[in-house]
């Protein structure tokens, strides 16, 4: 069913979305053809009729700038992927067209351990799917997180997390140098073979990095990946040329030269590689600062600093790794990577066999002893035989979670928000952005956009964003019959108390989101 009605609207998006398969070539498929051209592509991975109904969806991943990824289960095959689930409407609102486009074509053309794999892709009306290889070990970033967390109860876990997750903790975890060589020399395995294959991958950080169940790392997300001129990969017409200049990528990683507008090279991602090794060392990035904009300003004097306790060798290699002239970093010479493994960090590194090593051990979940698909199963139960776009909420508060599931889960979304720091004024000393959006508020006459902030206060405070004024606060409370979210669809949501309801728009269809957050802040406010 098209939506609104408007078939003529559909139609535009769904050709601007559209890859179509050679219709001879699709069912082959078994090695990569010409992408350019305008004409037809020959996917390795197919694309099926599956519908989302084919799979029992579990537990959330993560969530990304434009897509969510959720653990599903093929129904008739037990097959397990991370379902990376995209809505259309978003995608082409955001202009995120060409990203989800690169990130299809170049994954299915990738062939290495050390890459996600991408299966197969599906569509429905609202949604684009993209069945990948699942890494249950997580990101990791959590694993730095969690080493240092582990000792800690769950209620202190809470707090640190509000805390990691707006780049306001001082003490972190870190890992121990023999496993931060491991993942780095495995990065760089990886790094080898993409520089190698002509891609700049653009946004490598540890939230990218992903884990496999015994413990190897695996690069993801491929939106903001960028081709050079002669890469042997198939790429859409003028993906070489396009975006040279544009700031991708993730700010507490971004190089220098990128905030000067300088074209994208393979020093990008050795810049990225060095600021994920010290965070692997130090638990924190290296030009860590309250706003995106204090952050660059760090990044262009190249204000670093090493923690005491780094050996001179992680001191050297990092310090080379981010030297201001992207042609100097280790590993984009000359002499390529050959310098780079050769650095006194990684003596004794068995370079043909790194991915037959053993890998560190994963460091426990904090909820590790739960059930893998029980965690988000309140939220998830409305997704399991309709679209994501589709799904009508009960009223209120529809289950209740132990504390641990509640914690962690108010991480999970609350790192989808970057800190921002133009929001602090409205907050108190100490208090933390647990959730933020912009939404369009509804009402009888009229909608205006205001920003919606929770907070770890807890609050929830509305501001006009134009005038940048409070527009008062709905009113707190831990009780669910005076505080209630009620979920219409993705995109739209009530906030009830006894003396008003406000209903918003989020364009970013994180209505479930929301009730997830309040519901979860008012439960471990009980306990
Ligand atoms: N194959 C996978 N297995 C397990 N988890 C995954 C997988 N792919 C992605 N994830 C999780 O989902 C998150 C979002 O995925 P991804 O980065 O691909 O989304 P995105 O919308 O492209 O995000 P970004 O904002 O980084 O561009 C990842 O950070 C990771 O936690």
């Amino acid at each position: 069913m098209a939506v609104g009605g408007n078939d003529d609207m559909e139609r535009d998006l769904d050709a601007r979305l559209r890859l179509a398969p050679a219709p001879a070539a699709a069912a082959a498929a078994a090695s990569p053809t010409a992408a350019g051209g305008g004409g037809g592509i020959a996917f390795r991975a197919p694309q099926e009729q599956f519908t989302v109904s084919d799979f029992e969806l579990g537990k959330i991943y993560g969530v990304g700038s434009y897509s969510k990824v959720v653990r599903a289960k093929k129904k008739d095959t037990g097959n397990v992927y991370a379902l990376k689930i995209m809505d259309k409407k978003f995608i082409t609102k955001e202009n995120k067209i060409s990203y989800v486009k690169m990130e299809r074509i170049v994954l299915d053309q990738l062939d290495h351990p050390g890459v996600i794999r991408l299966f197969f892709t599906f569509q429905d009306t609202y949604s684009l799917y993209m069945a990948l290889e699942s890494c249950e070990g997580g990101e990791l970033f959590n694993q730095i997180v969690r080493v240092g967390v582990t000792q800690l109860t769950m209620w202190k876990i809470y707090f640190l997390s509000l805390l990691l997750m707006q780049g306001l903790c001082l003490q972190k975890g870190r890992l121990p140098e023999d496993e931060a060589r491991f993942y780095a020399a495995e990065i760089i395995d990886i790094l080898e073979y993409l520089h190698s294959v002509g891609l700049i991958h653009r946004d490598v950080k540890p939230e990218n990095l992903l884990l496999t169940s015994d413990g190897h790392i695996k690069i993801a997300d491929f939106g903001s990946v960028k081709p050079t001129k002669d890469t042997p990969i198939k790429v859409l017409p003028n993906s070489t040329n396009e975006r040279a200049c544009t700031f991708v990528g993730t700010a507490a990683y971004v190089p220098p030269e990128v905030l000067n507008s300088a074209p994208a090279t393979f020093g990008n991602d050795l810049w990225a590689l060095g600021c994920t090794l010290y965070q692997m060392l130090s638990g924190s990035s290296p030009f860590k600062d309250a706003s995106e904009w204090l952050i660059f300003q760090r990044i262009i004097a190249r204000d670093l600093k090493f923690p005491e306790y780094f050996s001179d060798d992680a001191r050297d290699l990092i310090d080379k790794l981010l030297d201001v002239d992207p042609s100097k970093r280790p590993g984009a010479g000359p002499n390529g990577y050959v310098s780079l493994k050769k650095h006194p960090f990684f003596r004794g590194v068995d370079w043909q066999n790194i991915r037959k090593a053993q890998a560190p051990k994963l460091a426990m979940e904090a909820n590790a002893n739960e059930d893998d698909d029980s965690q988000d199963s309140n939220w998830l139960s409305h997704m399991r035989s309709t679209p994501v776009n589709q799904q009508v909420s009960s009223v209120g508060n529809n289950g209740a979670s132990s504390s641990s599931e509640v914690c962690s889960h108010v991480s999970i979304l609350a790192s989808i928000d970057s800190f921002d720091s133009r929001w602090q004024d409205f907050l108190e000393h100490g208090e933390s952005v647990v959730l933020i959006s912009k939404l369009k508020k509804i009402n009888k006459l009229t909608n205006k956009k205001v920003q919606l902030i929770l907070t770890d206060k807890p609050q929830l405070i509305c501001v006009d964003p134009a005038k940048m004024v409070a527009k008062g606060n709905i009113m707190w409370s831990d009780d669910p019959s005076e505080l209630n979210v009620q979920v219409a669809n993705s995109s739209h949501f009530r906030i009830c108390t006894p003396k008003k309801v406000s209903t918003f728009e989020d364009a970013k269809q994180r209505a479930w989101q929301w009730k997830k957050a309040i519901e979860d802040l008012q439960r471990c406010q009980k306990n």
